[in-house]
C-alpha cells in the first residue's frame, strides 16, 4: 500500500463531510463520527515521517522500522475497531435530522449523494487495512489467499452459505422457509447446470472469480433476508406450499451474473426506489413497514450497501420487479480479474458542484388529455 493512500482517503471524505448540509453536520452522532476521522487522521500521520528519512538515518531506520511496523499495524487495527459503528451512527444522525429538521429534496438529494460516497469510501479504507493487518499482522494465511481477496472464490459455495444462514434466521421466525434450486451456465462449455438442493454437489467445475469472500456473502445473504421474507409473508395467507428461490449463475466473457428470482409479490415502481434510498431506509414511515419487522429489522441499509459492495469492484446490484409476482435481483461481477480494480469517490469541482447548485426541479409533467381516454364505442 502506498504509505499515504490511507490519510488521503480519510482527509478526502473529511472534506466532504465539511460540504455536508448544516442540519445533518450538527446532529450529535454526525459529529462523534467526524472526531472518529479527525482522531484516526492525527494517528496515521504520527507515522507520516517514518518513509521520510535521508541516507545516514537508514540503518537505524530500518530496526526501528521493524518494530515501528507493529506499532502502524496495531494503529490501523485500533483505527478499524473505533469505526466499527460508524454506519449506525450516521444511520443515526440521519433519522435525529428527520425528526429535527423538514427535509426538502435538495437535502434528501445531497445526504444521498454523500452516503454513497461516504459508505464507499469507508469500504475502501477498511479493504486496505484488512490487506495490510491479514499480510503484515503475522496471522497465518487461509490458503493462498491475497489478504482478504480468495483468488478461486467458490460462487456456489457463497451462495450455499448465504442461502443456509439466511434460512435458519427465517425458519425461527416465520416457522417456515422457501426451497432454493440453483442453477448454472458456464458459456466456455454452453451447458446449464441444475443442482436440485444445493448440498447436492454437482461434479461439474466450480465456478470461481477473484473476489472478496466477505462482501459476496453480504449481498446474498442481504438478498435471501428480502425474498425469503417476502416469498412466506406473501403466501402464508394462501396457505399454499411456499414457492421456491431461483438462483442462476451466468460465467460470461466480461460479466459474472448471479440472478436471484422470488415469488414474494413484487413491489410496486413507485416504491422501488425507497429501498436505496438512505432516507426512507431509515424512517419509519409505511413504506419501510415492509422491511423493518425482525428478523430483517435494522438492516434498513442492507441494499443500498450491498449495491455498494458490488460497485466497488465495477460491479452492479439490480432489482426488477413484477409488482404482484415477485422480484429478480441481479448481482454483477467482473468475470476478469483485471478489470476489478477500485471505484473509489473523487473529491473534485464535480463533487463540490453536486452540493452547492440546487437540484432542478421536475422537467417533465404529467399531462392528463382526456381527448387520449376518449374511448372509441365498443363495437363487441
Ligand atoms: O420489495 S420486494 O419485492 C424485494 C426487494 C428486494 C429483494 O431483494 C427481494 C424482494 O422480494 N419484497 C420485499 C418484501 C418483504 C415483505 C413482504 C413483501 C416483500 C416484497
Amino acid at each position: 500500500m502506498k504509505p499515504k493512500e490511507l490519510p488521503v482517503r480519510l482527509a478526502n471524505i473529511m472534506k466532504e463531510f465539511s460540504l455536508l448540509p448544516e442540519t445533518l453536520l450538527s446532529m450529535p452522532s454526525v459529529v462523534e463520527v467526524s472526531g472518529l476521522y479527525k482522531q484516526s487522521l492525527n494517528d496515521l500521520l504520527l507515522f507520516e515521517d517514518v518513509h521520510e528519512t535521508n541516507e545516514e538515518k537508514l540503518n537505524h531506520i530500518h530496526t526501528f522500522s521493524y518494530h515501528h511496523l507493529d506499532r502502524f499495524t496495531e494503529s490501523l487495527i485500533r483505527i478499524r475497531d473505533r469505526h466499527k459503528d460508524v454506519v449506525l451512527m450516521t444511520a443515526q444522525g440521519v433519522m435525529e435530522m428527520k425528526e429535527a429538521h423538514s427535509v426538502n429534496a435538495n437535502i434528501e438529494a445531497n445526504v444521498q449523494y454523500f452516503l454513497d460516497r461516504f459508505y464507499m469510501n469507508r469500504v475502501s479504507i477498511r479493504m486496505l487495512i484488512n490487506q495490510h493487518t491479514l499480510l503484515f499482522g503475522g496471522s497465518p494465511n487461509t490458503h493462498n489467499h491475497i489478504g482478504c481477496i480468495d483468488p478461486h472464490c467458490d460462487v456456489i459455495r457463497v451462495i450455499e452459505d448465504a442461502y443456509t444462514n439466511a434460512r435458519f434466521l427465517c425458519d425461527q421466525y416465520y416457522l417456515a422457509s422457501p426451497e432454493l434450486i440453483i442453477k448454472h451456465h458456464n458459456e466456455r462449455d454452453h451447458k446449464t447446470y441444475i443442482l436440485k438442493s444445493p448440498h447436492e454437489k454437482g461434479n461439474n467445475s466450480p465456478i470461481t472469480v477473484v473476489y472478496v469472500p466477505s462482501h459476496l456473502y453480504h449481498m446474498l445473504f442481504e438478498l435471501f433476508k428480502n425474498s425469503m421474507r417476502a416469498v412466506v409473508e406473501f403466501h402464508e395467507s394462501k396457505s399454499e406450499t411456499l414457492p421456491p428461490l431461483e438462483i442462476i449463475v451466468v460465467l460470461g466473457s466480461e460479466d459474472l451474473t448471479i440472478k436471484l428470482s422470488d415469488q414474494g409479490g413484487g413491489i410496486s415502481r413507485s416504491l422501488m426506489d425507497m429501498l436505496f434510498n438512505y432516507m426512507y431506509s431509515t424512517a419509519q414511515p409505511p413504506a419501510t413497514a415492509l422491511l423493518d419487522t425482525p428478523p430483517l429489522a435494522g438492516y434498513g441499509y442492507g441494499l443500498p450497501l450491498s449495491r455498494l459492495y458490488a460497485r466497488y469492484f465495477h460491479g452492479d446490484l439490480v432489482l426488477t420487479s413484477l409488482e404482484g409476482y415477485g422480484t429478480d435481483a441481479l448481482i454483477y461481477l467482473k468475470a476478469i480479474s483485471s478489470e476489478a480494480n477500485e471505484l473509489l469517490p473523487v473529491y473534485n469541482k464535480t463533487c463540490q458542484r453536486q452540493y452547492t447548485t440546487s437540484h432542478q426541479t421536475n422537467d417533465w409533467s404529467s399531462q392528463v388529455n382526456s381527448a387520449m381516454f376518449i374511448r372509441p364505442f365498443s363495437t363487441s
